[in-house]
């Protein structure tokens, strides 16, 4: 449950452990300002995210990538449509229930790392797990991301992969349902980005969080098992890939 007093709808009276996805948005729309100036950047978006599996969203810049997946997230809200999270519609859920909810389910990963400069790779991630329902230990979540050594190394002494790589650890030790990446390599030349992507890939197959990457990166596409691309505030195709490529043999 997200919260005891959110209200909450039940999807058509499924049980949260019966459902076969972990998020579905349903006629999703949002729309910025209003009148003239209006700009419609969802526009009736239909989406469902399994257990465990890797999607990626492509488009071109402005076709609603990002605001997709805040909304999805919980950081911001649609203007109309529905998101059930494991059957509980977090569309309709108050500002404490969503604040549960982005803390306890859900990871994120951004373009820029947000690491706390005068705290180590540990201790940001630390951070987390404090507060955190599920957490797992901050050291393991570093060695999973390959960082295990580098744990006790502040965000200056380390590369901007290691830094996207701790900011990885941090959205994955509170144990989190879905993880949710908003141009994770964006910032990365392309061999240091393959390192962040192996381990989204490994952090995904090993804890199972459903993830969901934007990228303006077409070859990324090839590591997903569903690739999702929007235009103008829809999604324009929803293809699922025979296998999935290791992030070292793709080609970008
Ligand atoms: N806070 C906001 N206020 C007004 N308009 C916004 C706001 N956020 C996004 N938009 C508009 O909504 C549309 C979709 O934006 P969004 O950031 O979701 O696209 P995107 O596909 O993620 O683009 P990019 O690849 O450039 O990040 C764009 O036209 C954008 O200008």
């Amino acid at each position: 449950m997200i919260s005891a007093q959110a209200p909450v709808k039940e999807n058509g009276g499924a049980e949260p452990s019966a459902v076969a996805y972990v998020l579905r948005a349903r006629a999703l729309t949002k729309t910025y300002g209003e009148g003239a100036s209006a700009v419609h950047a969802l526009k009736g978006v239909d989406l469902d995210l399994r257990p465990g599996e890797f999607v990626v969203i492509l488009g071109p810049s402005g076709s609603g990538k990002s605001t997709l997946l805040n909304i999805l997230g919980g950081l911001d809200t649609a203007t109309s449509g529905q998101v059930l999270f494991n059957g509980l519609d977090i569309t309709a859920a108050d500002t404490s229930a969503l604040t549960k909810y982005r803390r306890d389910r859900v990871g994120f990963v951004f373009q820029f790392y947000n690491l706390i400069a005068s705290l180590t790779a540990e201790e940001n991630v630390a951070l987390v797990t404090e507060i955190a329902r599920a957490p797992i230990p901050p050291a393991k979540a570093l060695a999973l991301v390959g960082l295990g050594p580098r744990a006790h190394h502040f965000p200056a002494e380390l590369s901007g992969g290691e830094q996207q790589r701790v900011a990885i650890a941090r959205a994955i030790a509170k144990s989190p349902e879905l993880l949710l990446c908003d141009e994770p390599t964006g910032a990365l030349d392309s061999e240091t980005g393959v390192t962040v992507l192996e381990a989204l890939d490994r952090v995904n197959r090993e804890l199972g969080a459903a993830t969901a990457v934007i990228t303006h990166n077409a070859g990324i596409a090839a590591m997903a098992d569903r690739v999702i691309s929007m235009r103008d505030g829809q999604i324009a195709e929803d293809h699922a890939n025979a296998t999935r490529v290791p992030p070292r043999e793709i080609s970008w």
